[in-house]
């Protein structure tokens, strides 16, 4: 919808029923509620792959657990194809990041990331917004701007795809444990200091997979921490208030209702991490909590229990 006011632009949907649904009512009750869909924007099903044929640019916007399929379905494109997914493929996986995923898949394609501090509700009421276009290749990042970029939507270009990849995916994992330290009362200097240690742990690991230390502290990696850490309109935050209220991860996931990629990225997350040797207490906090390993006091009081430390050393 973004980009349909400036281009002739379709949003695709697997399934054909939703697709004439959307068509019919011109809206999306469920996801983004009161937001007419622009008249410009068409609204497409069937094979992905003939569709792509005579498109500028595609973009994937499905949780990161769709993103191998469809990758693998446009692997012949000869445009650039973006990413919306923040995530790393599920445990049970390698853990890999979205461009390590189209590089096994779909290793001609010249792909890139579309990410930052943007909640949908937002952007689809237009408000102000601004957005990351990380790729190696320029022409995907050029051509993201070219899409989206509007008075009320800045995009900025990054070259490094790994570092933009690694905020988006574990700004996820760290709402939740802010949800969860906000949802137990704990105040407002304990979830400064989660943020700002998140953020050393989102950077260790992010350097660790070859990312830039400069790109966390951009809009892809501090800038959407800070928004998905504190704005109620997070589903990952929500899912740690839901845990702080003492709901089991099941009953807060049903009562959520919607995805909340942090749940699978966090163990995923610490599984590639302590293959590499990094540390990582807070996602490890918060997977323990996930697992049903500690209640949610235990697992804060295991973090602020740890041994002192140099603040610049880890
Ligand atoms: N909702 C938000 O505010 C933002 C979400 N994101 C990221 O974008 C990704 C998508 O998020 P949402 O749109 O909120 O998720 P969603 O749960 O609304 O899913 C988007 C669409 O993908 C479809 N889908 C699910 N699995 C699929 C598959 N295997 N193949 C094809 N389609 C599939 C769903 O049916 C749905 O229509 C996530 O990784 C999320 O972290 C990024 C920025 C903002
Ligand atoms: O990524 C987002 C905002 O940038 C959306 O966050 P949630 O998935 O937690 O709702």
């Amino acid at each position: 919808a973004a980009a349909s006011a400036r281009h002739d632009t379709a949003l695709w949907s697997r399934d054909l029923a939703f697709a004439r649904q959307l068509r019919d009512e011109r809206s999306n009750a469920r996801y983004l509620a009161g937001v007419a869909l622009p008249e410009s924007l068409s609204i497409v099903s069937g094979d992905p792959a003939a569709l792509a044929a005579g498109c500028d640019l595609l973009v994937i916007a499905t949780p990161m657990a769709g993103l191998r399929p469809m990758l693998a379905s446009l692997r012949e494109a000869k445009v650039p194809v973006a990413w919306a997914c923040k995530g790393l493929e599920a445990a049970g996986t390698e853990g890999l990041l979205g461009h390590e995923i189209q590089q096994a898949v779909a290793p001609s394609i010249s792909g890139g990331v579309l990410t930052g501090p943007s909640f949908a509700l937002e952007v689809a009421r237009g408000q102000p917004t601004a957005l990351v276009a990380a790729s190696a290749h320029a022409a995907v990042r050029q051509a993201l701007v070219q899409a989206f970029h509007t008075p009320q939507l800045r995009v900025y270009e990054n070259e490094d795809l790994p570092g933009a990849e690694v905020g988006g995916a574990v700004k996820n994992v760290l709402a939740i444990a802010t949800g969860l330290c906000d949802g137990l009362g704990l105040g407002l200097n304990a979830r400064a200091a989660l943020v700002t240690r998140g953020l050393a742990e989102m950077t260790r690991f992010g350097v660790a997979l070859g990312g830039h230390a400069e790109t966390f502290m951009g809009l892809s990696g501090l800038g959407d921490l800070v928004l998905t850490a504190t704005g109620d309109l997070s589903r990952n935050r929500r899912v740690g208030l839901l845990l702080a209220q003492g709901q089991a991860l099941k009953q807060a996931l049903a009562s959520l209702g919607h995805v909340a990629e942090g749940v699978p990225c966090a163990r995923a997350v610490a599984a590639r991490a302590a293959r590499l040797g990094v540390e990582m207490p807070i996602t490890e906090a918060v997977v323990a909590l996930l697992d049903g390993r500690v209640r949610p006091d235990e697992a804060v009081r295991g973090l602020m229990s740890r041994d002192p430390v140099s603040e610049k050393s880890s």
